[in-house]
């Protein structure tokens, strides 16, 4: 075991899309060790792909198995177990949810959550029969709420831009609001029979816990929910009163308060982990967070930089110190804040056709290897003719452009006479990784300029493209691909920084990691009071390990030759812009 010397150890969960994952920090928040269990492989027996259901409906609809979750939870601490991680030595634990993602508490749960405590039985064997009003939860995937969202936007004070003002995002298909209003409309009886509804985070730490109450969202995930209103930090009664039919009281009873101290503990680790698994009495657990979030808190930003988070979905985050709404971005609540000083923000940009156009890309064109795809890029980025290549593979409906569907691929020709066209494929089919990689960064690139440009950001740098980051801090399991990293510093115009792996030669999961760091800072700001800030918190830490200021490392630049080259300039993303609009216009009269 390396790290500090204090014996403490902290432990944060990352309840993601595809999988459970755990890290194990030290009290110098060096990472110990790492599980996970993989929906897919690890329980085949749900039959997900990608960790959700496959749908035959038309419909949008994309939900997970709740039990699969619960199942999960008892599978990790096997394997932690099986690990031989001392347990014991864990004072305190948070965790980090798949954003939006809700699940529905019956009538009984109550009871269920507080009899859990056998320590001879799996913890689904005595809650999944009887705790659940809703068998499988909606995925944040899922896109069937788009009449909601309409209701809610036509129907809130102020329509859209009210909406925007008030919970930081207009009304999206995957938000926990119209997903309870689409829940309600279709099966007003399981809505009825639900007597609690949690985020993932929340039922993460409701599921730590086992003390028979349900656990509050923490206000940085509220801000995912269509129904926080984030200046006056209360929920907004015009979005329940929406989203309920008149009934808010109602609805507020089922979400329950939204803990605004990111540092106050909201219970004890249950009887059950301690007496199966040998945890200490003592060990608290904090409130859990979104996994975007989290991941935030595993990296102390700057002004000017971001973080980008290629997991499931593709996510670039930019820290702020005000609240900046936008239509086609997220504002969210610094996730480790407490009441009383100044409020910090993130804005976000997501995208649903990140690894998943991805990897169909490398299936059709690359023989399902991203070995190849790497040699394609490779190939492509030494060699430059007068085409240019750009495609939109929007498989699933898109959230950034909003509802965009289908793949467009264009070529434009700079030699004489200029021509720029659709085409079904292109002339050379190698160059569809390129091509993909540089219109999926060139979006990351012209939007977070125009956030870069609309927040309190001086000193970033002004060039070809607007605004650009100084840096960029890259997470999620596409992280590991250093081609695609090198593509995303040339498009970016900046450095690209990684955790380093401290000699293990493994790289942490992101997300677990910075719910660790929150379950550090909150034990501390418990046992010695005062209010140390989160990111002094961490650096103060990080400073006293004896690898200094290498806790990060820079995996590309950007390549000047090539970027040259390949025409990475104000042009080119003038262009690419050109090409987005008429990919969407193209699916707007397609109906798709
Ligand atoms: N070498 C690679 N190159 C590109 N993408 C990769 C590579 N290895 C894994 N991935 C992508 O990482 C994704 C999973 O990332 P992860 O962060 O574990 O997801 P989540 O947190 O959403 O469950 C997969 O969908 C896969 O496409
Ligand atoms: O919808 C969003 C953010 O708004 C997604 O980013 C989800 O939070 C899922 O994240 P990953 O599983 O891809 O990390």
């Amino acid at each position: 075991m390396t790290g500090g010397n204090d014996e403490s150890l902290f432990l944060g969960l990352d309840a993601s899309t595809q999988a459970l994952k755990a890290s194990l920090v030290d009290s110098l928040l060096v990472v110990v060790d790492e599980v996970e269990v993989r929906f897919d492989s690890d329980l085949p027996h749900y039959h997900t792909r990608g960790g959700t259901l496959p749908s035959e409906a038309a419909d949008g609809q994309v939900h997970s198995p709740v039990a699969m979750l619960v199942e999960a939870f008892d599978v990790l601490f096997d394997r932690i177990k099986q690990a031989s991680w001392p347990v014991h030595r864990i004072v305190s634990i948070s965790a980090a949810g798949q954003q939006h993602a809700s699940v529905y508490w019956s009538r009984s749960a109550i009871q269920a959550l507080a009899s859990a405590n056998d320590p001879s039985k799996k913890l689904s064997e005595q809650i999944t029969a009887t705790a659940f009003s809703r068998q499988t939860v909606p995925s944040w995937q899922d896109s069937s709420t788009l009449a909601e969202c309409e209701a809610l936007e036509a129907q809130f004070p102020g329509g859209a831009q009210g909406l925007i003002h008030a919970t930081g995002s207009k009304a999206h298909a995957r938000f926990t609001g119209p997903q309870i209003m689409r829940f309600r409309r279709l099966n007003p009886r399981a809505y009825e029979e639900t007597s609690r509804i949690s985020l993932v985070s929340s039922f993460v730490t409701t599921l730590l816990c086992l003390d028979g109450e349900v656990k509050p969202v923490d206000e940085s995930d509220a801000c995912g929910m269509n129904m926080w209103d984030i200046p006056s930090q209360q929920w907004s009664q015009d979005a329940l009163s929406i989203i309920s039919a008149g009934q808010p009281a109602e609805l507020e009873s089922k979400l329950g308060f939204v803990e605004l101290d990111a540092a106050r503990p909201v219970g004890k680790i249950s009887r059950w982990l301690q007496l199966r698994y040998g945890f200490d009495q003592s060990c608290i657990v904090c409130s859990a967070t979104g996994d975007n979030p989290a991941t935030f808190l595993s990296f102390t930003l700057n002004q000017a930089e971001a973080l980008v988070s290629l997991g499931t979905s593709d996510t670039l985050l930019v820290s702020t110190n005000q609240y900046c709404p936008h239509g086609e971005y997220h504002a969210f609540t610094h996730p480790a804040q407490s009441p009383g000083r100044e409020r910090r923000y993130f804005n976000m940009l997501v995208y649903k056709n990140g690894s998943l156009a991805r990897e169909y890309v490398r299936d059709r064109h690359y023989q399902s290897s991203w070995d190849e795809f790497n040699q394609s890029i490779i190939a492509q980025c030494s060699r430059k003719g007068d085409v240019t290549r750009t495609g939109f593979w929007w498989l699933k409906p898109e959230i950034i452009p909003a509802n965009a569907r289908g793949t467009y691929k264009f070529e434009s020709t700079t030699s004489s006479p200029i021509s720029q066209s659709l085409v079904d494929e292109f002339t050379n089919e190698s160059a569809n990784a390129l091509a993909m990689l540089e219109s999926q960064f060139s979006s990351f690139r012209v939007r977070s300029s125009s956030i870069l440009s609309s927040s309190d950001t001086s000193g970033q740098e002004e060039s070809e493209g607007g605004a650009r980051l100084k840096r960029v801090y890259a997470s999620g399991g596409a992280s590991k691909n250093l081609t695609l990293l090198s593509v995303l510093a040339n498009v970016m115009g900046c450095e690209i920084v990684k955790p380093s792996t401290s000699g293990s030669g493994r790289e942490a999961n992101a997300c677990s990691v910075g719910a660790a760091y929150k379950a550090a800072w909150a034990h501390a700001r418990n046992r010695d009071g005062g209010d140390v800030a989160f990111d002094d918190f961490v650096n103060a830490l990080r400073s006293k390990r004896s690898d200094g200021e290498h806790h990060f490392v820079v995996v590309a630049t950007p390549d000047r030759v090539t970027t040259k080259r390949l025409g990475y300039d104000e042009e080119r993303f003038k262009q690419w812009r050109s090409f987005e609009a008429e990919a969407l216009a193209l699916s707007a009269s397609s109906g798709c």
